[in-house]
């Protein structure tokens, strides 16, 4: 008997209840052998049989069985199957079956209160750290942080606290509405603007996944940066946040943005890069373990433990996207903008990764992406659609919902077509010129009919009836998320996901409703919304949503969302907006669903962030008005992990100590021992200003090579609420303060020794001084360089505008000799005053006469070869000074060179 499985079931179900009951040991006495029970509540997708398993180490498994070819709804009249099986003398007894569920017995002794704690933990992360039964609220709740307590009798009826685990802040779902969009952008000084969105309007509602299609230039990415707030100028029309004015800075801290390109520091681990993000988005107030322990739930939820200590340069592109996700999660963002997502993934992946999305969106969040011509398997895991065509809305509404109401406006989705290809043709003008003809239909309301929010059905389905059919409290929609997203994380079957909650019975009535809605009101259902999804692309996916294109599981639900979600809006008075929708739209039920039903799913269909109760401790501390942490502690956290990566960067750092050290030697070798030959004096001022480009360039290429990574990766976490720049920018300075002084010393030392230069340590300390100014200056010219452009033309700039700062530095030409016009770049020359600065302290300062090894040497003098180079009335001070003065006016120029780039952004 494999230990790994607890119940298999062999035949097609399509949600199944499953209560195990382990009794305590037989040696225990009575009053402790209490049963401890164990549910959940699994939703199938019709056509498959899954594998429930229970590993050795209490974690729950589920699996999907090979696809059983079936498409249409088997089971007419039957809601779901319940399936049992109870656990006694630690063997499970053939679990017993209702309808057609088969359950085979196979469970070997297995502590399951590993499961129940990880069911509850992870059932957080679904929820939004939902308060759930048995949970205590404590003073972590003013903090927005819930500690867990589960349920668990202590066999005298008592709850005892089993695990404390600390979860995520607790946030409030978000509607998001934008009314009349406009956006435009300037084409230049005279070919004035170009309107990219025109006037468009659209809802994307909590605990709902929406893609945003179109062809190419529509303006789906501009949309998105405009509703996550990265856009703001050149804009009109308005974003409503839960039906009032979206206050930017207050909404910008409860979503995040994830990019195409996942932007991460190469050199932290997976765990680092959390801790990095729990320290800077949680907030001093909450205790390390705290973060740690939200950390590893999200590491673990998201499937990254086997990563957890690769560093997030050796990712895979599935886990790089998971890691981009889950660093945002930990401060649980109620908003999750995603830009195209799946690119660059396979299609396996793509399904996992759209799969976790719609999970994530389960648990209350509003989650909303751009997606490419998805296959029909992933377009089906879409709840929402909102398709753009030339800046304009040609369809918004339930995924379900497209084919008919393109077929209501005479386009026929041909069958076994994917309808997301079949919209992106009508977009893109291959079936004619529709565009215009659906915008219409959309702005006179045609698609309304399909833009409900999710079905409430979850709550009305069977999914919480007892074996003998009694509704009960056990299994929530929690409960489920949590088996959702286990079963997408550990077994990447996200096939359980795509199965919307729905009856038959809902779906029946559904349909018909739409048909009705859709034709006119003929009630009959038109051919063409009857059409199946390819078997192997669209019906793998299966679900309700299958069994007919139009099969929506819609059914209005009360606009209580957004009750809790006060602090978001401009003025939002919290007691006002607790007692009324905010959203402002009339719920019309269905037909058949009256308002007591709807009042039930209010209670049950939607997650318990909905709840006005737990509003109140949602609402964000006021004293996080600014960033979650301080200034200071952004900084010092910043600081930290700049340094880590530094010295983790073999290229950056281990190789640039090495270069300087083999060149040193090498410049050593070459010029060995000539610093007090006065015959070879030409040949040292040549070593010194040669140590002088040396030490130049060392710094500043390696700062524009490097510098746009680091910049992207803080774009993408100042824009999603991190930290400030001003601390980013302070300890990228400090951060690299030492590793540059370092390479500086090892060089210059190296080459001072080698090449006999004056061992006074007073001027082998202003000679290594003056190298460590000019390396300084040159590294945050690199800075300055690196923030206003690309790699390419940092590269091929910095070179070359430090040609004429060469020319002019006295080297090549005497300063007497730069005619009297051109004298002033001299002083804007930072290598002048460098070299300048080396040279005096070598011959400076009234060193003696040099030793001559010729006949005849004629700068035994070394005041008299400072004359010929123009520098007996250099002031070694005056140039460290300018050195420094231009340190500081390049770094700060830098500064806002960044600021200005991350306001162009928007
Ligand atoms: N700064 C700009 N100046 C001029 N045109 C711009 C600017 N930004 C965007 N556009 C134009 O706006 C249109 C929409 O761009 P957007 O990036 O939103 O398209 P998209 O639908 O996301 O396209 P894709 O799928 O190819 O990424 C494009 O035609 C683009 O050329």
């Amino acid at each position: 008997m494999s230990p790994r499985d607890l119940i298999h079931f062999e035949e097609v179900s399509i949600s199944a209840h499953i209560e195990i009951r382990k009794q305590a040991s037989p040696n225990n006495n009575s009053s402790t052998s209490a049963e401890r029970p164990i549910s959940t509540t699994l939703t199938m997708p019709i056509g498959r049989a899954m594998v429930i398993s229970v590993e050795k180490n209490g974690r729950a498994r589920m699996a999907r069985s090979p696809v059983l070819p079936v498409c249409h709804w088997p089971f007419s009249g039957v809601d779901c199957e319940v399936t049992t099986g109870t656990a006694q003398d630690g063997r499970c007894k053939k679990a017993s079956v209702e309808e057609r569920g088969i359950a085979r017995e196979v469970m070997n002794q297995t502590d399951m209160t590993h499961l129940s704690e990880l069911r509850n933990s992870q059932s957080a992360l679904c929820n939004g750290a939902i308060m759930t039964n048995g949970q205590t609220k404590d003073s972590n709740l003013a903090h927005g942080l819930v500690r867990k307590v589960l349920n668990n009798s202590d066999g005298n009826g008592q709850k005892k606290p089993m695990v404390s685990l600390t979860h995520l802040p607790k946030r409030p779902p978000i509607d998001i509405q934008f009314l009349d969009m406009s956006y435009s952008v300037s084409e230049g000084h005279k070919r004035g603007y170009k309107t990219i969105l025109k006037g468009i309007n659209g809802k994307f509602r909590s605990g709902e996944l929406t893609a945003i299609m179109g062809p190419s230039g529509a303006g789906k990415s501009t949309l998105m940066n405009i509703l996550a707030g990265y856009k703001t100028s050149h804009l009109s029309g308005s974003v409503l946040i839960n039906g009032k004015d979206r206050n930017l800075r207050k909404f910008r801290k409860l979503s995040c943005y994830i990019m195409q390109d996942d932007r991460l520091l190469p050199y932290l681990t997976v765990r680092e890069a959390m801790m990095v993000s729990a320290n800077l988005k949680l907030g001093k107030d909450i205790s390390v373990s705290a973060k740690r322990a939200v950390v590893e739930e999200i590491i673990e939820t998201l499937g990254l433990l086997d990563a957890a200590t690769t560093l997030t340069l050796n990712l895979s592109g599935g886990q790089r996207k998971r890691l981009s996700i889950a660093l945002e999660l930990v401060n649980n963002p109620p908003v999750m903008f995603f830009d195209e997502p799946t690119s660059g993934l396979d299609s396996s992946t793509c399904s996992q990764l759209i799969a976790l999305l719609k999970s994530l969106a389960r648990g209350g969040r509003t989650i909303v992406c751009t997606i490419h011509q998805p296959s029909a398997r992933i377009f089906e895991l879409f709840d929402n659609l909102y398709v753009l065509a030339e800046g304009q809305c040609i369809y918004q509404g339930r995924v379900n919902g497209l084919v008919p109401f393109l077929a209501s406006l005479g386009l026929e989705c041909p069958s076994y077509h994917n309808p997301a290809n079949y919209v992106m043709e009508v977009a893109c003008g291959e079936h004619g010129d529709w565009n215009s003809k659906l915008v219409t239909a959309v702005n006179n309301g045609k698609c309304n009919n399909y833009n409900q929010p999710l079905s409430q059905s979850k709550s009305t389905s069977n999914k919480n009836v007892s074996l003998d059919g009694t509704a009960t409290s056990g299994p929530t929609d929690r409960e489920d998320d949590l088996a959702l997203l286990k079963t997408v994380v550990s077994t990447g079957d996200y096939t359980a996901i795509a199965m919307p909650a729905i009856t038959a019975q809902d779906s029946l009535a559904q349909l018909n409703n739409e048909s009705k809605q859709a034709s006119g009101g003929a009630g009959m259902i038109p051919p063409s919304t009857e059409r199946k999804l390819i078997p192997g692309a669209g019906t793998e996916s299966t679900g309700a949503s299958t069994l007919t294109a139009s099969a929506a599981h819609t059914a209005p639900m009360t606009t209580t969302a957004s009750t809790t979600a006060t602090t978001l809006a401009t003025d939002g008075n919290p007691a006002a907006d607790a007692t009324g929708p905010l959203l402002g739209t009339a719920v019309v039920p269905l037909p058949g669903q009256t308002a007591q039903t709807q009042t039930g799913c209010k209670a049950t269909c939607t997650t318990s962030l909905l709840d006005s109760t737990e509003s109140v401790s949602i609402t964000v501390p006021k004293k996080q008005a600014g960033f979650p942490t301080s200034g200071w502690m952004q900084f010092w956290i910043l600081l930290k992990r700049t340094m880590i990566t530094i010295m983790r960067d073999q290229t950056l750092t281990q190789m640039r100590l090495l270069s300087h050290v083999i060149v040193g030697a090498i410049i050593g070798m070459i010029y060995y021992d000539i610093g007090n030959d006065a015959s070879k004096i030409m040949s040292n001022a040549g070593c010194i200003f040669f140590t002088t480009m040396f030490t130049m360039f060392t710094a500043m290429m390696p700062t524009i090579l490097t510098f746009p990574t680091e910049m992207a990766v803080f774009v993408r976490e100042h824009l999603n609420y991190w930290y400030s720049l001003k601390s980013f920018y302070f300890a990228k300075t400090i951060a690299d303060l030492p590793f540059q002084v370092l390479f500086t010393s090892v060089y210059v030392i190296v080459v001072y020794y080698l090449t006999s230069q004056p061992m006074d340590p007073k001027r082998v300390g202003m000679f290594v001084l003056i190298c460590i100014l000019t390396s300084l200056v040159a590294q945050s010219l690199g800075l300055l360089i690196g923030a206003g452009m690309s790699v390419e033309t940092g590269v091929f700039l910095g070179p070359v505008s430090t040609i004429p700062i060469i020319l002019f530095s006295g080297f090549f030409v005497n300063f007497d000799v730069i005619p009297s016009y051109l004298q002033w770049v001299t002083y804007v020359s930072y290598v002048r005053y460098g070299f300048e600065g080396a040279m005096v302290s070598v011959y400076g300062m009234d060193r003696a006469k040099l030793a001559c090894t010729e006949i005849y040497c004629h700068f035994r003098s070394p005041k008299k070869f400072l004359e010929e180079m123009s520098m007996d009335n250099a002031e070694y001070w005056i140039d460290a000074t300018a050195l420094f003065g231009f340190f500081i006016a390049l770094r700060v120029i830098a500064y806002f060179v960044l600021r200005w780039k991350l306001h162009s952004i928007r």
